[in-house]
C-alpha cells in the first residue's frame, strides 16, 4: 500500500559502503535494491538520486590540492558508478531499472530529461538520475531537490543512515532528540542540518515535503511509502 503515486528516493553515498571504508557494499546494494523493489512492485513511481560520498567529494580534492571544478565533475562520475552498481542490483533483484545521466555519456545512460524520466516511470520503470545536476559546485541532495520538483514528485524521501531529524547531530550529541514532524521554517530557525541550504530552500519554496528516514533497517522504505511515522516529516506550515 502506497500513500504516494511518485516519489524521489535519495540514497546516500556514503551508506553505500556499508562497513568497508571505502567503495561499494555488495551487502547494502542488495538490501535497498530488495526494498525499492518491494515497493515499486506496490505501483508508486520510483525515481532514485544517488550520492558519491563513497568515493569521492569535489571539496576533499579541493583540500588536496585539486581544481574544485575538476574534483566536483569527478565526484559526479562517482555518483553514476552507484547508479550503475545499484541498477545492477535492482535487475538481479527482478526489478526493471533505467539510469538516466545529467552529463552526455550514452551508452552508459540516455541524457536526463524531464520527458523521459515520466515516460520510463509510468511504464514501471524504476528510473536513477545519475550525475547530480550536471553542474559543479552542487550536491546530490540539490539534485534530489530539482529532480524531485521537475518530475513533480509528491514527496523527497531521504534514506540516510539516520532516523530522522534530531535537535542536534544524533552522532555526535548522545542527548539529542527526534522530531517526528518539523517545518522548513524551524529547521532554518534551529540551524539544523538536514540537507544543505541550497537543497533545503529549494523543497521549501517549490513546496516538495521531504520524509529523512533510515535506509539501513530493511523494510523502512515500505513503511514510509504507506505513511508509517518512523521518521521525520519536513514541510510548509
Ligand atoms: N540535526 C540533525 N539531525 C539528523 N542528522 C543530522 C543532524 N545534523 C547532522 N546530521 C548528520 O547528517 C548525516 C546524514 O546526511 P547524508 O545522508 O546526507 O549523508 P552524506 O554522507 O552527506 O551522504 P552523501 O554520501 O550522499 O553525500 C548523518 O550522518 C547525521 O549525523
Ligand atoms: O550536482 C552535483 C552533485 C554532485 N557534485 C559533486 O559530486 C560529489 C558527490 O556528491 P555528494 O552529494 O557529496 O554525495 C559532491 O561532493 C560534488 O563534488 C557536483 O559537483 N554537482
Amino acid at each position: 500500500m502506497s500513500i504516494y503515486k511518485r516519489v524521489l528516493l535519495k540514497l546516500s553515498g556514503e551508506s553505500l559502503m556499508g562497513a568497508q571504508k571505502y567503495g561499494l557494499s555488495t551487502e547494502v546494494l542488495n538490501q535497498y535494491a530488495e526494498q525499492i523493489r518491494t515497493v515499486a512492485a506496490t505501483g508508486v513511481q520510483v525515481g532514485i538520486v544517488i550520492g558519491g560520498g563513497n568515493i569521492f567529494r569535489g571539496l576533499s580534492g579541493v583540500s588536496r590540492g585539486f581544481d574544485r571544478v575538476k574534483g566536483d565533475q569527478m565526484g559526479m562520475l562517482a555518483t553514476v558508478i552507484n547508479s550503475l552498481a545499484l541498477q545492477g542490483a535492482l535487475e538481479s533483484a527482478g526489478a526493471r531499472a533505467r539510469v538516466l545521466t545529467s552529463i552526455r555519456m550514452e551508452p552508459v545512460g540516455e541524457l536526463y530529461t524531464k520527458a523521459k524520466a515520466l515516460e520510463l516511470m509510468e511504464a514501471g520503470w524504476i528510473v536513477i538520475i545519475a550525475g547530480g545536476t550536471g553542474n559543479p559546485y552542487f550536491t546530490t541532495d540539490t539534485a534530489s531537490a530539482l529532480r524531485g520538483v521537475e518530475i513533480e514528485a509528491e514527496v523527497l524521501l531521504k534514506g540516510t543512515r539516520v532516523d530522522g531529524v534530531y535537535t542536534a547531530d544524533p552522532e555526535k550529541d548522545p542527548t539529542a532528540t527526534k522530531f517526528a514532524e518539523i517545518t522548513f521554517d524551524e529547521v532554518y530557525r534551529r540551524r539544523l542540518k538536514v540537507m544543505d541550504l541550497t537543497a533545503f530552500t529549494m523543497c521549501k519554496e517549490n513546496d516538495l515535503p521531504i520524509v529523512v528516514f533510515d535506509m539501513d533497517t530493511p523494510g523502512n522504505l515500505q513503511k514510509v511509502i504507506a505513511g508509517e511515522p518512523i521518521g521525520t516529516v519536513v514541510k510548509n506550515d
